[in-house]
């Protein structure tokens, strides 16, 4: 069965604040990746994290010291090394490994290490953990999803290179490929492109996402997809809801910014978090 993402089957997305609630309860998520010439892309996820809401965004370099230590647009980020925080004691909800990680020795380390030590943390794995999972020294046993909750974002030539097959043949089957994708990785998966489609690993529907349009077709609207994600489901969105919630204010927040002509044309990756931020306000307050 295909189900059309709205709006209305979103309402978890749309719960007022409780007035004495406080940081702690919109949990905290950490990202991993920014490697050599991507430093921006782990950036654009977490300052997306922020604006979706989550209480607290730990940054985490894939390097052995970290080359930033705040990020002056952002200060709120708590920046240092991936290995920093993956040691550290902090409470994290949903880590988000991938985005401008490279495919290096020490990235494909990163990415066993969180698996094998961060086993009670939904895992959201984008870009370039994708590339390292399709990579044949890598075992897909490793995933051991019995024990985490495991969210992939392939877009279509990296889901070519999950299935071993090429991104044409993805895009001419593209339900064929989300559902195969969710059955081999027992995952949830987000195949995106236009009308983005998600499928989970133990249920036969795929949502079909309504929103978005070709103003996404710029560098880092990926990365801000996957700092989105995170966040909603640190603040304990059931995970339908927050995946969802998070693909449909993605390609909303495309829809409304060209509407005011901040798009389709030129629109930018770190734009869609602004907006998104504003659509999730207005549908809950107004
Ligand atoms: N500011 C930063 O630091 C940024 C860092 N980034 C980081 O860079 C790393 C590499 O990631 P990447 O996605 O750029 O490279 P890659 O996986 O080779 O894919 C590119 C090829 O895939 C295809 N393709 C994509 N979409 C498609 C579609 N809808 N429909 C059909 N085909 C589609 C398309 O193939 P083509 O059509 O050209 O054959 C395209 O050329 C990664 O770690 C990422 O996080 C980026 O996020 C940018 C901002
Ligand atoms: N033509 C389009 N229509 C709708 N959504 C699109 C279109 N092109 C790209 N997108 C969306 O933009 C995002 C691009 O992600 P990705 O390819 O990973 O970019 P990056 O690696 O630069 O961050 C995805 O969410 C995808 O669904």
């Amino acid at each position: 069965m295909i189900v059309d993402i709205n709006f209305e089957n979103l309402s978890e997305l749309f719960q007022k604040r409780n007035l004495d609630s406080n940081k702690g309860d919109y949990g905290t998520v950490g990202i991993i990746g920014g490697s050599n010439g991507m430093l921006g892309s782990i950036l654009l996820a977490g300052r997306a994290a922020l604006k979706l809401g989550v209480g607290k965004v730990l940054i985490g370099f894939a390097y052995n010291e970290s080359p930033i230590s705040v990020d002056f647009m952002q200060p709120e980020l708590m920046i240092n090394t991936a290995t920093y925080w993956l040691k550290s004691q902090i409470k994290v909800n949903t880590w988000v490994i991938g985005c401008g990680l490279g495919q290096s020795i020490f990235s494909q380390k990163l990415i066993n290490e969180i698996l094998i030590l961060k086993r009670k943390s939904t895992i959201v794995l984008d870009a370039d953990a994708l590339n390292i999972l399709a990579s044949k020294n890598f075992s897909k046993s490793k995933l051991n999803c019995a024990n985490n909750t495991v969210v992939l974002t392939p877009h279509p030539a990296e889901a070519a290179r999950l299935l071993g097959c090429s991104t044409q043949e993805i895009q001419n089957n593209r339900l064929d490929a989300v559902r195969l994708l969710s059955k081999n990785f027992k995952a949830w998966i987000v195949l995106k492109g236009k009308n983005t489609l998600v499928c989970s690993p133990d249920d036969k529907t795929i949502f079909r996402n309504t929103t978005g349009n070709p103003g996404l077709a710029s560098s880092g609207t990926g990365d801000v997809l996957a700092g989105m994600i995170g966040s909603l489901i640190s603040q304990k969105l059931c995970l339908k809801q927050a995946i969802l919630g998070a693909v449909w204010l993605h390609g909303k927040a495309s829809d409304e910014l060209s509407l005011e002509n901040i798009g389709p044309i030129g629109l930018t990756a770190n734009e869609i978090a602004d907006c998104a931020r504003k659509i999730r306000n207005k549908i809950t307050y107004n």
